[in-house]
């Protein structure tokens, strides 16, 4: 080979051009197979692959506040609303918005607008004294999953998809909820209104520091290139259906609330207007602990006179979810309504079942039950029609979950599904369910629809058995007992439950959890106006109550075993049937709970807990000091008065244990 000095052989002759107009059809370096491209450059292709989406449907007739107004008209409106939602109150302007991510080029010539008061958009332009109002803010507007999820994976550390096509995130340093930072706005009205003091979930604040931390937050958000938005509904009983807005810093924040909440459909969105309610979530800042009230960096505050709440210091998607919950429990009360922390399911013959437990319990695992239909999980109304969903989702446990006892909710984790705290498989992606490693408390969100025998629109008749769940880690109260209305109300003003810590080695004593109407954490009102509310329901509807013990059997937690799902799915079954309800019953000592002789499926020995431990006398102490807790307990509640009369309240005091 002749040297050249370049390496390359040398040239003798020049070579041959390539032709690619190849009329001579000799099938040199030309492939047919597939006709080219339209596309003249790479941003052409890049513009043919995204089709737009039509530009919110053109309405016919005129429902609905902006419906006569022309498209861009009604877009500048929104932003205007969304603008004075993030206004600073002390500057008295809102930030300069413009819709659309930040780093698409496209988006700079959209349309954007600044709220102020005032002043008439568009009118002449006014000196500005401070930085931030010269800069704009991106609104990211109800993106859908799948720009969320590319938000995330491209902005947010902690963010996967994972091998079953959720999208996995960490929440921070938060993993629950954070109750003792939870505040709530004392003024004249609330101070009458709501419930206050000892085992009252609502921690006293003044309106000054609620604005304090407000402004904290809005500014932590313009502060921001781009914020997310959603404008979506609670509540599928239209007639109390309330539009909630959502402002957050975070792709997993705007997708999880996308999955909880009811998603509007384009029609419902344009006609939008001014949200019910707005949720400023800067969870990734912390509140000033100098600021009056702080006892940490986080705060959670709700201000019902200006309808909103705002987060400071926590990520944990759960507090938006709850939160709005707690407003709910002021909000449907004033109508009559009452609103309950329980999951709810629907029989093909019509016959509703609300299931109340505290956290951890069952309710999302047993109203979440292939044979029947699914209402909700969470959070409910009952009115006067029937009952109805507060939710567009559902957010389940899933530590230790498996695909064999739980397929529903397994098969629910797919594309779409905000899965927190969850340990995955690095390459694989496959998530180890069983990996306590970040946290016991990991969920999954998803939309309602991914369960497949959801009822949709989620709404009921009045329901017909009310299930009690606690998971009682003393092993002593029965799986299951038939409870009159005496003792429902006494077990639901109560609240029990006992969990075991799990993680935490050396934990031999479960602890006794109380939890006025199994969720105290979220009432506004004093426990007794919603116990007077569920008696009266129950008795004009004729529903029956139930206790069901999804804890431990055979002894305390360390000694015994947690009852199997497959049984509690059994005697939930019977409940359900009707058989259960005619079953023979015999009564047993201290709690004078009504427990049944057999059940189809579940062996008889262990519906009496006694039979079931070996230490006789370890049983009757146990029992015994339970008895004990919720003696104490109620206390705090025997000088209320439930319902119109005072025989309900002395029948109520009596039903509690007796030794
Ligand atoms: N016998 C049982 N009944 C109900 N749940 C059980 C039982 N045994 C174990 N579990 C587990 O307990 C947890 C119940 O949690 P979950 O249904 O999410 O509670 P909640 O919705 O009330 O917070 C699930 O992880 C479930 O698999
Ligand atoms: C989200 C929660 O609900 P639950 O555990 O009842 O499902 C919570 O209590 O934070
Ligand atoms: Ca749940
Ligand atoms: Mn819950």
């Amino acid at each position: 080979m002749a040297a050249n000095g370049t390496g390359l052989p040398m040239a003798r002759k020049p070579l041959a051009k390539i032709v690619t107009d190849d009329k001579q059809g000799n099938g040199m370096c030309h492939d047919d197979s597939a006709k080219g491209v339209k596309a003249q450059t790479i941003d052409e292709l890049h513009f043919l692959q995204k089709k737009r989406s039509a530009p919110t449907t053109p309405l016919e007739g005129n429902q609905g506040a902006f419906a006569s107004l022309p498209d861009d008209e009604r877009r500048r409106q929104q932003l205007q609303s969304i603008s004075a939602s993030l206004a600073s109150l002390t500057r008295g302007t809102g930030p300069k918005v413009v819709r659309g991510d930040p780093a698409a080029k496209s988006s700079q010539a959209v349309e954007h607008v600044a709220h102020r008061h005032h002043h008439h958009v568009g009118a002449p332009a006014i000196s500005v004294s401070d930085d931030s109002s010269l800069k704009f803010t991106h609104v990211l507007y109800n993106l859908s999953p799948a720009e969320l999820y590319e938000q995330a994976v491209k902005y947010e550390k902690g963010s996967f998809i994972t091998s079953s096509g959720a999208l996995a995130t960490l929440s921070g340093a938060k993993t629950g909820r954070s109750p003792r930072d939870k505040r709530v706005v004392m003024d004249d009205t609330t101070q009458n209104e709501l419930w206050w003091g000892r085992g009252s979930p609502n921690i006293e604040m003044d309106e000054h520091t609620f604005l304090v931390n407000r402004e904290r937050a809005v500014d932590y958000l313009n502060s921001l290139d781009k914020v997310f938005v959603n404008d979506q509904f609670l509540n599928w009983d239209p007639q109390n259906r309330i539009k909630v807005r959502i402002v957050s810093a975070r792709a997993y924040h705007s997708l999880f609330m996308h999955n909880m909440c009811i998603r509007p459909t384009d029609e419902e969105l344009e006609n939008f207007g001014t949200p019910d309610f707005t949720i400023y979530n800067a969870g990734q800042f912390p509140c000033n602990r100098y600021t009056h009230y702080m006892t940490s960096s986080t705060s959670i505050d709700l201000n019902l006179a200006r309808k909103e709440m705002v987060i400071l210091g926590t990520q944990y998607a759960g507090e938006m979810k709850k939160g709005l919950f707690s407003v709910m429990h002021y909000l449907m009360p004033k109508r009559q309504i009452l609103s309950l922390h329980s999951g709810c399911n629907m029989g093909i013959d019509g016959d509703v079942a609300l299931f109340f437990g505290l956290s951890g319990t069952g309710k999302t695992t047993l109203s979440t039950d292939h044979n029947r239909y699914l209402i909700g999980d969470d959070e409910h109304c009952w009115s006067d029609y029937g009952v109805s969903n507060i939710e567009g989702g559902c957010y389940a446990k899933c530590i230790d979950l498996s695909r064999e006892k739980e397929p529903d909710i397994w098969n629910a984790i797919k594309f779409g599904t905000v899965l927190e705290n969850v340990v995955f498989d690095e390459h694989i992606r496959e998530v180890e369910y069983g990996d306590k490693s970040v946290t016991e408390n990991t969920r999954a969100a998803y939309p309602i629809e991914y369960i497949p025998n959801a009822k949709l629109p989620c709404i009921g008749p009045h329901p017909k058995n009310v299930i009690l769940l606690a998971c009682d880690a003393f092993g002593v109260l029965p799986p299951v007992s038939k409870l009159n209305l005496a003792q429902t109300m006494y077990h639901f003003i109560s609240g029990y439950t006992a969990l075991v810590a799990g993680t935490e080695d050396g934990i031999k004593e479960p602890t006794a959890t109380f939890s006025a109407c199994f969720g105290a954490a979220f009432i506004m009102l004093h426990p007794t106006k919603y116990a007077a509310m569920l008696a009266e329901k129950m008795q004009k509807h004729g529903a029956t109550g139930w206790l069901v013990n999804t804890g431990w059997s055979g002894g305390s937690y360390g000694s015994g075993n947690r009852i199997k799902l497959a049984y509690t799915r059994k005697i939930i079954d019977a409940i359900h049937s009707g058989s259960l309800l005619n079953a023979t019953y015999e009564k047993i000592d201290v709690f004078g709970l009504e427990i049944p002789t057999e059940i189809e499926g579940v062996p008889s020995e262990i519906l009496r807990p006694e039979n079931t431990w070996g230490d006789k006398k370890a049983y009757k102490n146990t029992l015994l000091k339970l008895g004990c807790l919720f003696k104490n307990n109620f206390e705090t509640f025997t000088n209320y008065k439930i319902g119109k009369d005072t025989k309900l309240t002395q029948e109520i005091l009596a039903a509690g244990p007796n030794f």
